[in-house]
């Protein structure tokens, strides 16, 4: 996607080959900074940081973690270490995990004189992938937009989005934005509802970032104004991403929307949840119940930042000094409440057999 002209992708391999670019998120919308990643344990912190984000974008780094630990020991044992390192950076998005296994099963039988240039390629191809899988998204997602176009002719199309799962969150494209952003360069008038995502603002600092720099036409939203729009028809589909789906089509994505999907249930919106196939985990097969729910520091919720009128960033607490915080990361939404899956391979129910009927070869790989 487009920044000020210039095309670029979350991560990338720089120039020199080896060392890996990635934009610090933590910096947005205030800041456009690239980090650059040189090593397995900067990768590690890159993830568990936050410097990058988005169950799609943690996998594709957590790749480039493993070719990084390569070039530094390319033992067996160095593979297993590389590996357990990553995998612990965070918990909920399965994304992580997969790409994770993807890397250690190519790389096993691999001499480790030659796994690093292996490990470099294997990632790539990962990188790609989820850029192509997100191309998927879009066409699938797009014939939603379209169908919703139809029915009002020369109106906008309102979409409700929770968090940020845009390119930012994948290598490019994003997941529930794709059809967005393609609605968008097809000429469709789409109006985006971002929701601010607290406590991080997802919605606020990321997704509106991208969206302003691509065009498309949006407004930033407290995360209890959702339901009052949808009260007065003023959405007419909601689009969020998810860190994991189970078996069974529950739903696990950032805090809050859970809400969203109660309220689009009560008002009859239909509430969509775009998803590339590394984020389904067969292994779990009731996701309110078995997803693990990452828990962060409660200073995510006692202080925020922001850019003062002179340009400064400052930190300022707004809860009582005294007062307990609570921090869950992620919820689960159950697949009742779930309109479809938005996936490369079209639009599908919620449920079990859809998922084993679209995607059999992951089945096989959760078995394992
Ligand atoms: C395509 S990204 C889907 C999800 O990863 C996204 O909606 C989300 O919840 C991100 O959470 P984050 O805590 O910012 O990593």
């Amino acid at each position: 996607m487009k920044v000020d002209g210039k095309h670029f992708r979350s991560i990338w391999r720089e120039r020199d080959g080896w060392s890996v670019g990635a934009i610090d998120q933590r910096r947005l919308p205030h800041e456009f900074v690239i980090a650059r990643l040189t090593s397995c344990e900067d990768a590690a912190v890159a993830i568990r940081d936050m410097l990058v984000r988005g169950a799609p974008l943690i996998g594709a780094t957590a790749a480039y973690g493993m070719a990084l630990a390569m070039r530094e020991d390319a033992s067996d044992a160095g593979l297993q270490r590389a590996y357990d390192t990553l995998v612990v950076a965070r918990p909920t998005a399965i994304n992580l995990k997969w790409a994770l296994d993807e890397m250690r099963s190519s790389l096993a039988p691999v001499d480790p004189v030659e796994r690093a240039e292996a490990a470099y390629a294997r990632a790539d191809e990962i990188a790609e992938q989820d850029v192509e899988i997100n191309r998927g998204i879009a066409d699938n997602g797009l014939k939603l937009i379209e169908a919703t176009a139809a029915k009002k002719p020369g109106d906008v199309v309102n979409v409700l989005t929770h968090c940020n799962a845009g390119w930012l969150a994948t290598v490019d494209w994003g997941t529930a934005t794709a059809p967005i952003y393609l609605a968008h360069e097809r000429g469709i008038k789409v109006h985006v509802w971002v929701d601010e995502t607290r406590p991080r603002n997802q919605g606020a600092s990321l997704t509106a970032w991208e969206l302003g720099h691509h065009g498309v036409p949006h407004t930033v939203i407290p995360d209890n104004t959702g339901g009052h729009l949808m009260q007065h028809g003023m959405v007419d589909l909601a689009i969020v991403g998810t860190d994991r789906v189970a078996a069974n089509g529950d739903v696990c994505n950032k805090i809050g929307t859970y809400l969203k999907a109660l309220a689009a249930h009560d008002n009859g919106v239909p509430f969509y949840v775009a998803l590339p196939s590394p984020t389904i985990d067969f292994a779990v097969h009731d996701g309110v119940r078995d997803i693990p729910i990452e828990q962060r520091s409660g200073v995510e919720v006692t202080d925020m930042t922001g850019r003062t009128a002179d340009g400064r960033l400052e930190t300022v607490r707004i809860v009582p000094e005294s007062s307990p915080v609570a921090n869950y990361a992620f919820d689960v939404t159950p697949a009742r409440l779930v309109t479809g899956l938005i996936t490369e391979r079209g639009v599908l129910k919620p449920d079990r057999a859809s998922l084993a009927a679209a995607f059999p070869e992951r089945i096989a790989v959760a078995a394992k």
